[in-house]
């Protein structure tokens, strides 16, 4: 049975980063994915964008929706301040088991919990079951078509505070139109758009910062 995409790229991670160093894991995915096979990683463009968002806040609890094969994960974790910790959600058995190495190569486990389920089903769960309060930052980066209905569902469940910051990809390519109508015309978030490229390619993309105003 021939591998899949996101086995090669962990595959080319082992083999070419350097164990424990995330900005190795970074590089050799981004080196992999823009020389040898394309794959939805925020990329290193965008991914300065999201740094940036994440030192300004320098979350103590931060989500993120859509693990996808790590990299984000990875990107934000090193970011992290002793004690602070990433929930990372992907309800993808494969690329779920493609994330945990990953993360682990790249040395950050301590600071991730990679859950396993949908996002529907998890974002209810977290008070209770993973003993957050309210939730400093959201990375949102699974399909587009949930990036409303969970924005709305983590309000519901009193996880986000004044001051809480969601960070959107995609907001261009492949888009995420109700969203943006969603977010740009709430009272109760203040939003910013970040032009961009899509990742590994000469494509504009953008990402939107909307801070909940509580
Ligand atoms: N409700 C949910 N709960 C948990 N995990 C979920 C979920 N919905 C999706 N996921 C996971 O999140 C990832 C999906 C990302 C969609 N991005 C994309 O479709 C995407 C596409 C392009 N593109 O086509 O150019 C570029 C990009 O940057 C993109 O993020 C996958 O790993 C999927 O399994
Ligand atoms: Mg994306």
């Amino acid at each position: 049975m021939n591998q899949s995409k996101e086995q090669r790229i962990l595959n080319f991670v082992l083999q070419n980063a350097v164990r424990g160093d995330p900005c190795s894991v970074m590089d050799a995915i981004d080196k992999y994915c823009s020389q040898k096979e394309w794959a939805m990683n925020v990329g290193n463009e965008k991914g300065l964008i999201l740094d940036k968002t994440v030192e300004e806040i320098n979350p103590s609890v931060a989500l993120e929706l859509g693990t996808y094969c790590g990299y984000s994960a990875v990107r934000i974790a090193r970011l992290l301040k002793a004690g602070a910790r990433l929930l990372t959600v992907e309800f993808n058995p494969e690329f779920a088991a493609i994330a945990k190495q990953m993360i682990e190569f790249a040395g950050v486990q301590d600071k991730v919990k990679l859950i396993e389920g949908p996002s529907e089903e998890i974002i209810p769960q977290l008070k209770k079951k993973y003993e957050v309060d309210t939730l400093d930052f959201v990375f949102l980066d699974h399909w587009k078509d949930r990036y409303t209905p969970d924005t709305i569902l983590l309000q519901e469940c009193s996880l986000l505070r004044k001051g809480s910051v969601l960070l959107a990809d995609n907001i261009i390519v492949p888009g995420a139109p109700e969203f943006v109508n969603y977010i740009r015309n709430n009272p109760r978030f203040q939003c910013t758009n970040y032009p961009s490229h899509l990742e590994y390619m000469k494509v504009q993309d953008a990402m939107e910062k909307a801070v909940f105003l509580g």
